[in-house]
């Protein structure tokens, strides 16, 4: 790269506009939308679409609710032609819907483009020609003047076959190609000389579309740009205002944004930003943010993964991941502190508020995904995308004592994963696998064989008959207390405490299981161990957590378990 980049680059000159308006506007209604998905998107496509991709494409846009749909460069190719003749005479064009076509401003390609619009009942005749100082002096050799006839012959020829041909709802559109790199003087002229020559009035207005045909500056430049225009054309009545913004600086979306403030009524792009280079403006993430912002986009994206699966079949190209409101890992936390703030938004959430999840601009829901994937795990992950994986999966509660713990585990058997070269993601079927080794087995050590839950005659005495085994010993006790728990420590009869408990509901109905939690605590204080325990019964996983949490204990693992309860019992 240049040490001087100075020298080779200038910077994009900006409009002289100092009562700016559009910082201050908001947008409040959707533009009209033009998809120009099978003429800009397709004409930047390693293999065009052939008939039938145009054909599915088409019937797509028209299902997502477009009005205006570019369909073709009828000059360019049989295909593009045939393509036109198809829509018309096979009747697949919808009452509401108006196709456009586009064409360089010379005679014979005009006269093709005409020919290929035979019979169509409302149609969009999109006419172009480059204007900035670069194209007209080293591409066409032509001035100001030479360019200005040259559209305007082009006008003509259209207004002469539109008069011939009144059956069909003729409506112009001009473009003036590389408008942001023009002369803003002369590209409004030449505006106004088109909108004059064809006869635009405020009821059959003449789009006027300015594009960014190649990005060159930071968007509130051609939000300038289009401001000026909107204010200095002359016959603003008998205008739609239409911009079509591409994504070479990567600011499209933001450009478009920006100039629908500034005044514009319309906008051209493509879905998922395809298009020629680096793409069109993507209408799918326009749309998005308008609905964000409480604004109908009058486009329907309620099934967005079916939306980009036509899209990548038709153009043959894939969406990045990372794409705006539709990459497979946009709904999607990885790190622990978004997993844990993702959790506490949809544990408070009310469905009659309004949105507010943190990390999530927009409800999955609402574009057909689900929340499946909103939590992943990996090494980056912490307690609150574990805990809400194996609660949205198993309706597994675990408390934040046991969260905070098993988090560890996770992070331990992670690593172990990564240094065997296993994936670094762990399924909610794979956290629950290796729940069940942490609690519900974690050693044989000593296990609980049956027990007998019993009031005494006093009505409020719990008594339980406990059998377990351990360290290859049977024993047999009864012990009483003021609860379930009181009476099987009782029974247990070793110096050990409750130090928390707590239980929840996992499932409901016939299948109904329950979770339950304990925290024990050597009487000396020297051992303590967190367990759980699940079953049918809740009293059943409550015994069961508490010989979770002493088989889990350093003083029963290191020490012969039936010794343990031996020296107990004396
Ligand atoms: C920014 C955009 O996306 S514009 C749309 C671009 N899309 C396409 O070009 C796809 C379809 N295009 C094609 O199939 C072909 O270019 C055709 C059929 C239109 C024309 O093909 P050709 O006659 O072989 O010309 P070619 O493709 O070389 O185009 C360059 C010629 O068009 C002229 N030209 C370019 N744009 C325009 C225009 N808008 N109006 C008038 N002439 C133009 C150039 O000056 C050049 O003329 P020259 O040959 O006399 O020097
Ligand atoms: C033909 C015009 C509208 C175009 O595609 C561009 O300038 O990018
Ligand atoms: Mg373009």
């Amino acid at each position: 790269m240049l040490s001087q980049p100075s020298r080779k680059y200038r910077p994009t000159p900006v409009p002289d506009l100092p009562d700016r308006q559009w910082p201050s506007r908001r947008i409040e209604a959707a533009p009209v939308w033009l998809s120009t998905d099978l003429r800009d998107g397709n004409q930047a496509l390693f293999e065009p679409m052939d008939t039938a991709r145009k054909h599915r494409m088409f019937r797509m846009l028209c299902a997502i609710g477009f009005k205006e749909i570019e369909v073709a460069f009828p000059s360019a190719s049989q295909t593009d032609f045939d393509f036109v003749r198809q829509l018309i005479e096979q009747r697949h064009i919808p009452d509401d819907v108006t196709i456009a076509v586009l064409t360089q401003a010379r005679p014979h390609l005009v006269a093709r483009t005409l020919e290929s619009l035979q019979g169509a009942r409302r149609a969009i005749v999109h006419l172009y020609i480059a204007t900035s100082p670069t194209f007209r002096e080293t591409v066409f050799g032509m001035n100001r003047e030479e360019v200005t006839q040259q559209i305007l012959a082009a006008v003509e020829q259209t207004r002469r076959h539109a008069d011939a041909h009144p059956e069909t709802e003729w409506v112009l559109e001009f473009s003036p190609e590389t408008f942001n790199a023009t002369e803003p003087e002369f590209a409004r002229d030449l505006c106004d000389a088109v909108v004059d020559r064809w006869g635009g009035t405020p009821e059959q207005p003449v789009i006027i579309n300015l594009p960014a045909t190649v990005e060159m500056a930071t968007p509130n430049v051609y939000a300038d740009q289009i401001e000026w225009m909107h204010r200095h054309l002359a016959h603003r009545d008998r205008i739609v205002l239409s911009v079509h913004p591409h994504n070479d600086r990567g600011t499209a979306v933001a450009a478009a944004e920006l100039a629908l403030m500034a005044g514009a009524d319309r906008v051209e792009g493509c879905l998922f930003g395809q298009g020629e280079r680096t793409g069109n403006v993507d209408l799918i993430t326009l749309a998005l943010n308008l609905y964000t912002q409480g604004i109908d986009p009058q486009l329907d994206f309620g099934d967005i993964d079916a939306i980009a699966r036509v899209c990548t079949e038709c153009s043959q190209l894939p969406i990045s991941p990372r794409h705006p409101y539709v990459g497979d890992l946009v709904y999607t936390a990885f790190s622990g502190s978004h997993q844990d703030a993702i959790k506490k938004g949809f544990a408070a959430r009310d469905p009659d508020a309004p949105w507010s999840i943190p990390y999530l601009p927009i409800d999955p829901a609402d574009l057909g995904r689900t929340y499946d994937a909103v939590i992943r795990v990996n090494s980056q992950s912490g307690k609150g995308g574990i805990a809400y994986l194996l609660e949205t999966a198993y309706g597994l509660r675990l408390p934040r004592r046991i969260q905070i713990e098993f988090a560890g585990v996770v992070q331990q058997a992670m690593d172990r994963q990564h240094q065997a070269g296993q994936s670094a993601e762990m399924s909610a079927a794979q956290l629950m696998a290796l729940f069940e080794a942490t609690y519900l087995a974690p050693t044989t050590a000593i296990t609980l064989v049956e027990s007998r839950l019993a009031t005494a005659a006093d009505g409020v005495t719990q008594t339980v008959k406990a059998t377990w085994e351990a360290g290859g010993a049977r024993f047999e006790r009864q012990g009483s207390g003021n609860g379930p728990i009181a009476a099987f420590l009782d029974a247990l009869d070793l110096p050990v405490r409750v130090q928390w408990y707590e239980e929840s509901a996992m499932t409901q109905g016939s299948d109904a299981r329950a979770s339950a939690f304990v925290g024990l605590v050597t009487d000396d204080g020297r051992y303590s161990a967190q367990g759980a325990g699940i079953d049918a019964n809740i009293v059943s996983a409550s015994f069961q957590a508490i010989i979770s949490a002493l088989n889990r204990m350093d003083a029963f693992r290191v020490a012969d378990p039936a010794m343990a309860f031996e020296a107990a019992a004396h």
